[in-house]
């Protein structure tokens, strides 16, 4: 069998590795490279390309926002003393008629018959910033007038150069301070100068006017209120493609015996807050600024804690407008996995009892009141005292 002589391939006689084929293909390829044969096939060609670039600058974006869209989460940011608080109070006044006397975590209110907003304070340091400028899509940027622009404005345009930048409303506070109005208006001019540069030629800047009841002039307010309700947000890239989540509520669920055993156990915490983006799968493992990334161990969707009007009603009615912030204190539904509680301000225990388990100043607290005050309580404000106490971790 060795011997045999191999049979030799048979030449090709058709097709492009055949030799009619070669010399044809030699014949149509360009000696000079890439240079065009004809001037016109190259004008379609340099068309085609420009179209295909111009195509992929404008890719549509997908808007993933469903039909009842989650609240606006609207930021209120400036350096300590500007007026958050009273600018906050002012506005939920305005939405809602409640008088909030402190703000505590987020508080998200109905501001129209499509639109909820959710209200959320920054605190003046850089971590909480950085929180802030990852989540909010409208931002209240809060400067005293009197004082000027502050080194803290400008690091926070900073931090959210780095996370899509979101829309930008300014608001100069303390204007009654001038009793000059050559110098108001010198000042306004320069001021919006100055802001219009660091953020957009022609960026939208309001101006309160003095505080009158601890609130802001209704006319003022009612102007922002209407601006805000109107506006149109562009979804932000990282946003419409991963899910996310301001919590407005943590309860913590260990079991207090293990907790006093062991005050740095693992903790199990449930958050509550309305989802963003695009929907979360309870095997996403879920990065918590601050803490790390953790497994949830369940994920339940609850009924609406603050839904819109009906859309049927013809007009928002005073009625229908609706406040949920559970953490600061406005009485109100809760809504937990299992039931709906009806928080009622004020204490229903008897006083005496109350005040011993309290404990009196001369140490007279009950057996109850002392494992009472060992436990370390988790702080519901911001939210996230204790690292070590969520989740499983990964
Ligand atoms: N005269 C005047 N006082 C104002 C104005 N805005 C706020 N205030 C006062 O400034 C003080 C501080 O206001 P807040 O709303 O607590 O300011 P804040 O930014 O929340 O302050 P921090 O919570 O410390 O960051 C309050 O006493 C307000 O009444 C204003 O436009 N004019």
């Amino acid at each position: 069998m060795e011997d045999r002589p191999k049979k030799e391939h048979r030449t090709r006689q058709a097709g492009p590795k055949s030799d009619k084929g070669r010399r044809k293909n030699a014949e149509k390829n360009n000696p000079k490279a890439f240079a065009p044969l004809s001037g016109r096939r190259a004008e379609k060609q340099a068309r085609r390309n420009m179209d295909k670039d111009q195509s992929r600058l404008h890719v549509p974006q997908v808007d993933r926002t469903p039909l009842e869209p989650p609240p606006v989460i609207v930021a209120v940011v400036g350096p300590p003393g500007t007026g958050k608080s009273t600018l906050i109070k002012s506005l939920v006044k305005r939405y809602t008629k409640h008088n909030l006397s402190e703000i505590r975590g987020p508080i998200t209110v109905v501001s129209g018959k499509k639109r909820r907003l959710t209200f959320i304070e920054c605190p003046n340091d850089i971590n909480s910033m950085m929180d802030v400028g990852k989540v909010a899509d409208l931002i209240l940027l809060l400067v005293d007038a009197s004082y000027g622009f502050e080194m803290e404005t400008f690091e926070f345009l900073n931090i959210l150069q780095t996370h899509g930048f979101p829309k930008i409303i300014g608001v100069l506070t303390h204007l009654d301070r001038f009793k000059n109005g050559a110098a108001l208006t010198a000042t306004k001019k320069r001021l919006k100068q100055r802001f219009w540069t660091e953020i957009y030629q022609g960026a939208k800047l309001f101006y309160l006017s003095g505080v009158i009841n601890g609130r802001y002039p209704n006319q003022e307010v009612m102007n922002l209120s209407r601006f805000i309700s109107v506006m149109k947000f562009r979804p932000l890239v990282w946003r419409n493609t991963h899910p996310y989540m301001v919590a407005d509520r943590v309860e913590d669920l260990t079991d207090r015996d293990l907790l006093q055993a062991d005050p740095l156990c693992d903790r199990t915490v449930t958050f509550y807050g309305f989802l963003r983006g695009t929907p979360l799968k309870s095997t996403t493992k879920i990065h918590m600024p601050g803490l790390g990334d953790y497994y949830p161990d369940n994920l339940t969707a609850l009924d609406d804690p603050c839904p819109l009007p009906e859309s049927q009603r013809k007009h928002l009615s005073e009625k229908a407008k609706l406040i949920h912030a559970p953490m600061s204190d406005i009485g109100g539904i809760i809504y937990d996995k299992d039931a709906v509680y009806i928080d009622v301000p004020g204490s229903f225990s008897r006083p005496g009892q109350r005040k011993s388990i309290e404990g009196s100043e001369d140490g007279e607290g009950t057996e109850e009141a002392g494992e009472e005050q060992q436990v370390p309580p988790m702080s519901l404000n911001p939210y996230l005292d204790h690292a070590k106490c969520l989740l499983r971790r990964v």
